[in-house]
């Protein structure tokens, strides 16, 4: 089974309080791009979990997929958990865009098939918060104005634009930039219409700018362009284009030393959509 793994954008991201674990409420709007990692998925009979090719900063077993893997075992309803899984990045880590929470629900997903767990999507979103906060919307799979940690999720329909996506050369601590002092964690709660409607800001903007001179540089150019913004706590910076061609003039005219990516939004999930097919071609081979 091969599945896209793709990444999201936070179109805005308000911080709204703080709860006593230190976790704290936001309000925020998830859209998928299918800008995607890619994840292989073999059953073997030897009861291990195997992910290739090794990530080099990365040890396996801290590796989100091994742990998304590790707890759906108990609800396996086949004989052996052996799986092989390839999982090919593409997405930066710590960029932002939520690789690492994409690729455990993607393996959430795929397992709760190939292992027969059958749990509903509810199950394995409770499941996934319990490896990051963006787990659930991934799990879902559909575009969602959040709350809570991000796990309270009510699905929205969203335009789809071109976005240009810029990966300023460094890497932003999600866990430092939500402990910082001077973090602003106070904007009122706003009601779903009036996101939809008239959208919000990022408070961690200013702060991961602060201590990230590449990512204020890198804000100041792309602001030139239309209104930048920044996803989740960064280090990736995202435009909405108004089309294609728009997206390629900005993106030639960019300094070489960012990365950047032309994608497009999408209201569902990639991985959803090859799922999906995956389940309806080997019922029709089960059929035969
Ligand atoms: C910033 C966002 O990307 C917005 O979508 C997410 O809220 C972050 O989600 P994530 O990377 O899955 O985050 P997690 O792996 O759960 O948490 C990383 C660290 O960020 C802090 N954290 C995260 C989410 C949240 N709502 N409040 C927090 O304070 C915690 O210190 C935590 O130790
Ligand atoms: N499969 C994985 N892919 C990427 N990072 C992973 C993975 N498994 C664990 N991690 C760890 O998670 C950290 C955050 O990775 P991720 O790519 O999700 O960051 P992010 O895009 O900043 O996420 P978010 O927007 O959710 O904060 C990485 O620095 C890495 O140490």
């Amino acid at each position: 089974m091969q599945l896209p793994s793709p990444a999201k954008l936070n179109l805005f991201l308000h911080i709204t309080g703080r709860r006593q674990d230190g976790y704290h409420e936001l309000q925020t709007i998830f859209q998928f791009v299918d800008l995607c990692d890619t994840l292989t998925f073999s059953l073997t009979s030897n009861n291990r979990i195997e992910i290739a090719p090794e990530i080099k900063s990365l040890p396996q077993q801290e590796n989100l997929v091994y742990k998304a893997a590790e707890i759906l075992i108990p609800f396996k309803r086949i004989e052996s958990y052996g799986i092989d899984i390839i999982l090919e990045k593409q997405l930066p880590m710590g960029g932002g865009i939520g690789g690492g929470s994409s690729n455990a629900a993607t393996t959430l997903l795929a397992l709760n098939t190939l292992w027969e767990c059958n749990l509903p999507l509810e199950k394995l979103a409770e499941l996934g918060v319990t490896l990051g906060a963006d787990v659930p919307v991934f799990v879902m799979g559909f575009s969602a104005f959040a709350e809570g940690v991000g796990e309270r999720l009510q699905k929205v329909e969203l335009e789809t634009p071109c976005y240009l996506l810029l990966k300023p050369n460094c890497h932003v601590s999600t866990g430092q930039i939500f402990t910082d002092k001077y973090l602003t964690r106070d904007t009122p709660p706003i009601r779903i219409s009036h996101a939809l409607k008239l959208g919000g800001h990022n408070d961690c903007l200013d702060i991961v700018r602060k201590y990230n001179p590449e990512v204020d540089e890198a804000y100041l150019w792309l602001k030139n362009h239309g209104d930048a913004k920044l996803t989740g706590t960064g280090a990736c910076l995202f435009l909405a284009c108004d089309n294609l061609h728009h997206a390629e003039r900005i993106k030639q005219s960019m300094p070489k030393k960012w990365q950047s990516w032309i994608c497009h939004g999408c209201n569902t999930s990639p991985t959803h959509y090859a799922l999906n097919q995956w389940i309806e071609q080997n019922k029709d081979e089960k059929a035969k």
